[in-house]
């Protein structure tokens, strides 16, 4: 019997990644660049046994289906395969992401489970090994191997594409995160779909390519001035650029309810009214407010005349795998 456990953190792109080269490698068309977060985490457990007869997956106590323990045995068989291993194995995954909150917490369980494969197997794989690993597994979970700012490179082969830790001078430990969790029955479009559409159809997505790169280069720069004003403003712009991407997509979406456009003017009126906020989203209603920790009790606040505090969530920046 082979035991091995693992935490991981959500990260939150403030770059997006959105688009891929390649499918199966999971190649981006673009790097992006995220801030890992200490709120959210997936904690994952493994056991590898000869006498198991077939891979069996818990998620928060409950036995999954056929289709969710067959994604995670092809993301396992890597490590398998790395280890020359043929025991299947039981998982155990507990997300500790408040319920409400219907966060997309693939990135940290993948992050998660790649961390568990890696100790239970003892393949010592070192961080950069583990972040292609988990790229495998979905794109942005290769961020989560690393704490605070973490940029993955987009490269052009398994071996390139990773993250990597931004030297920031914690930087990040000056910033905070409010969730604004918004429970629109929106039917959300897999971002695994929606970018694939996008690539395939949407006219701007070129500008987007042109645009990403322009961004990243400003982000890191304003990243190393310690530039809290010009890194929300790259943010947000980033986050409506990628956003207006699959306005043109054919057919056209977007992950935009009114209750998020609700959401964005709020941000934007409580920005004028002098307090350094933006806005950021990804592949659902849900919009995140980057700020400064000196003033997030202030905004909280401001956002708490307009949205119910259980809708607010808070977030620092956080660890990378544990
Ligand atoms: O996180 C970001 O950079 C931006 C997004 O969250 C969407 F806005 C994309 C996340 O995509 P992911 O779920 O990683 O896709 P996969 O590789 O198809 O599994």
């Amino acid at each position: 019997m082979l035991k091995g456990k693992a935490r991981a953190h959500t990260n939150i792109a403030l770059i997006k990644y959105w688009g891929k080269e390649d499918e199966q490698l999971i190649i981006p068309n673009n790097s992006s660049l995220s801030l890992t977060l200490d709120a959210f985490y997936t904690e994952t457990e493994i056991v590898f046994d000869k006498n198991f007869t077939e891979d069996i997956f818990y998620l928060d106590d409950q036995l999954q289906d056929e289709k969710a323990t067959k994604k995670v045995s092809r993301f396992i068989d890597l490590f398998r395969q790395q280890a020359n291993c043929s025991f299947f194995a039981t998982i155990r995954s507990i997300n500790h992401v408040p319920t409400a909150a219907g966060l997309a917490s693939s990135a940290s369980g993948l992050a998660a489970l790649a961390g568990a494969c890696n100790q239970a197997l003892q393949l010592n794989l070192d961080q950069e090994s583990l972040s292609r690993f988990a790229r495998k597994g979905s794109g942005s979970a290769c961020r989560s191997i690393y704490g605070g700012f973490v940029e993955w490179q987009k490269g052009h082969d398994d071996q390139s594409s990773k993250a990597v830790k931004i030297a920031s001078d914690h930087f990040e430990d000056e910033l905070a995160m409010i969730f604004i969790v918004l429970n629109d029955q929106k039917k959300e479009i897999a971002s695994r779909d929606g970018m694939k559409r996008t690539v395939e159809t949407s006219s701007f997505y070129p500008t987007w390519l042109t645009e990403a790169a322009l961004d990243l280069a400003a982000m890191k720069e304003a990243i190393a001035q310690k530039d809290f004003i010009r890194l929300g403003e790259i943010t947000e712009a980033n986050a409506l650029k990628m956003h207006a991407t699959t306005l043109a997509a054919v057919p056209p979406f977007t992950y935009w309810s009114s209750e998020s456009m609700r959401a964005m003017q709020v941000v934007r009126t409580i920005r004028a009214n002098g307090l350094a906020c933006y806005f950021t989203m990804d592949a659902g209603p849900n919009v995140k407010v980057l700020c400064q920790k000196a003033e997030v009790e202030q905004i909280k606040a401001k956002l708490a005349e307009h949205f119910a505090l259980e809708q607010l969530i808070v977030a620092f920046s956080g660890p990378g795998i544990e």
